[in-house]
């Protein structure tokens, strides 16, 4: 996986899915030793029946015809291979892959057309290539977990997290949070009007999809500049970092000594040695970054073509976040290395970095200057962290609301991008910026879905990450409000938070939320309290704003483009007619 990854061949496909099948039927193996012994599930140590349930709960390994393994894991090869290699070559000449260049395109340029062609473009080259395979997937992979025992894909994904209630906490936890989006969204609305020009947006109270500075609309932080409401130093640091010839290596210290200060575990020497933090020249590889844990209790590596900004800082943090969960961990039965549930181990990452944005800490480690701490500033401050975390709500929801649809049959292929747009209309209140069809699959067009990676986890992690920050500045006596929080130095907030990560997945997840926060359930007061003074603030700007919101259905895309389709389509009925005339 490592080695296709960071060099993506045929020669190393094949390598990877005949030893995926490989470890495939030593895992049957010990599932069947395991369910042949005896009926363990009536065992009373239940942390030996937890230890047997992992042993026979083996995901897609469970497919009983080998050669649709097999061609599982090759189907799967091929998607990441579409989407890795996905390249756009723009009107203007030049040709860009994801990272960076369509990213940075996306984060900076404020040309309405290029942004829209870069948008569609990127659907090109990868969502539309891949449709066909991805409904050949779901078949398949539904097929491995029903042999697994589950009914279908989406059953197996949400068994991780142990709740009946699950589907309906996370809904009640969206529907909490929704008035908070819905004020970000008309205040950001209003502002990309008075840049764009009312014209370019629906009567419909949507914003079109291309305008965010993000290439699925899922965080806004990149639109700061446009949106930053008092005029004090910026929070982005990432001219000081330039400035300070900040490097990969430089960003990845500067985040594992931000472990150390809380007492938690610096990375290994083989981690320095064989982890990939920058692009390599010459091969291709897997941009998309990612910790990989190699269970040998020593190499532990993160594969990341780093940028110097500082989003890409907090994605270090994110990252090695991983890296201090696999180390927790290590000692513990293979079966335990893993988070108390998926969003756990989303949230490790993100919870440090939450102290670590925070201007006053910017300030600590000579980033930012004159930080100036007065209502103005604080407002900025936590209007950039709206745009990521709030922003972020909506889509963190609807990415496995799209899935398990799909996986549960009630969305079948002819129906993909209908649903993924009613979705992505009615939750994010975003519109396409052109006419859409079902020969594009744009769901493809991000990571997750060619490389089969759960998402509910993000949407968990947004969520329980700031009931971990408000335990975690607790412990650490930080008195103030909690966006003003930096636990850096504490021993007793990294004792608080390492006695957890030690426990990996030996207990339930509830266990280990009490553990730390002190309750059993997620609960979304500690982001209400977080954003309480930015909340205010956006009711207040938006009170003249008579349409907050947006209608539930998609709009038509603007005029102009549609009318440009449906003269491509009159063109081909012309030509369609002649020849059958002339013939
Ligand atoms: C071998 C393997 O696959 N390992 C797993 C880890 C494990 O399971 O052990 C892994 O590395 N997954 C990759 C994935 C990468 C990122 C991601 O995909 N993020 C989401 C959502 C989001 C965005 C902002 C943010 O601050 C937090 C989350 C997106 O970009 O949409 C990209 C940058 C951040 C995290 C990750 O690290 O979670
Ligand atoms: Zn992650």
């Amino acid at each position: 996986m490592w080695n296709f990854n960071t060099n993506i061949t045929e020669h190393n496909r094949q390598i990877m899915v005949n030893k995926s099948v490989e470890v495939a039927q030593i895992e049957k193996e010990w599932a069947r030793r395991a369910n042949a012994r005896f009926d363990w599930e009536k065992l009373k140590d239940s942390y030996i029946v937890r230890q047997f349930k992992k042993i026979t709960h083996i995901g897609i390994a469970a497919m009983k015809d080998e050669s649709k393994l097999q061609r599982l894991n090759h189907v799967m090869s091929e998607m990441e291979e579409i989407y890795s290699g996905g390249k756009v070559c723009l009107s203007t000449g030049d040709c860009h892959a994801l990272e960076p260049g369509l990213t940075r395109l996306l984060a900076t340029s404020r040309d309405y057309d290029l942004l829209q062609e870069v948008w569609v473009k990127w659907r090109e080259v990868t969502g539309k290539k891949m449709k066909n395979l991805y409904s050949e997937f779901v078949e398949l992979i539904n097929e491995a977990h029903r042999d697994g025992g589950y009914s279908d894909t989406a059953a197996a994904w949400k068994s991780k997290y142990e709740s009946e209630t699950f589907e309906q906490d996370i809904e009640d936890l969206f529907i909490q949070l929704g008035p908070l989006y819905k004020q970000l969204h008309a205040f950001v609305r209003r502002k990309l009007m008075s840049v764009y020009g009312k014209d370019k947006f629906p009567t419909s109270g949507h914003i079109p999809a291309h305008l965010f500075g993000n290439m699925w609309s899922q965080q806004w932080n990149s639109l700061l500049d446009l949106l930053q409401p008092y005029d004090k130093e910026s929070v982005d640091v990432t001219p000081a970092m330039k400035e300070q010839n900040y490097t990969a290596l430089k960003m990845f210290q500067v985040s594992d000594e931000f472990f150390q200060s809380l007492g938690m575990l610096k990375m290994p020497k083989a981690f320095w040695e064989h982890s990939m933090i920058e692009k390599p020249k010459g091969r291709q590889v897997q941009c998309h970054a990612s910790a990989w844990n190699f269970y040998n209790k020593k190499d532990f590596r993160v594969k990341q073509c780093t940028d110097v900004t500082m989003s890409d800082l907090i994605t270090v943090h994110h990252e090695m976040g991983h890296i201090e969960y696999y180390l927790m961990y290590k000692d513990k039965p293979i079966v335990f290395q893993n988070g108390a549930n998926p969003g756990f181990h989303e949230a490790v990452g993100d919870v440090l970095a939450l102290s670590v944005s925070t201007p006053k800490h910017l300030q600590k480690i000579n980033l930012l200057k004159n930080v100036v701490d007065d209502k103005e500033s604080d407002i900025n401050f936590m209007l950039s962290m709206a745009l990521d975390k709030i922003a972020f709500l909506p889509f963190g929801y609807l990415m496995d609301q799209w899935r398990w649809s799909v996986f549960s049959g009630e969305t079948p292929p002819s129906q993909y991008n209908e649903k993924w747009w009613q979705l992505r209309c009615k939750y994010q209140g975003i519109s396409p910026p052109v006419m859409r069809s079902e020969d594009d699959f744009d769901p493809g067009a991000k990571y997750h879905i060619p490389a089969n990676t759960p998402y509910i986890r993000y949407f968990v992690s947004f969520i329980i990450q700031f009931q971990f920050h408000k335990a975690l500045c607790k412990a650490a006596n930080q008195t103030g409000p909690l966006h003003t929080c930096d636990i850096y130095r504490s021993k007793e907030a990294g004792k608080l938070l390492s006695d957890v990560l030690k426990l990996g997945s030996s207990k339930p997840w509830e266990y280990a939320m009490e553990k730390i926060v002190g309750s059993r359930k997620m609960d979304a007061a500690p982001v209400m309290e977080y954003f309480k003074p930015l909340i205010d603030w956006l009711v207040e700007q938006n009170s003249q704003d008579e349409s907050i919101g947006w209608e539930d259905e998609c709009p038509m895309p603007p005029t102009g483009h549609s009318t440009q389709l449906s003269a491509r389509f009159c063109l081909i009925g012309i030509l369609t007619f002649l020849t059958m005339v002339i013939f």
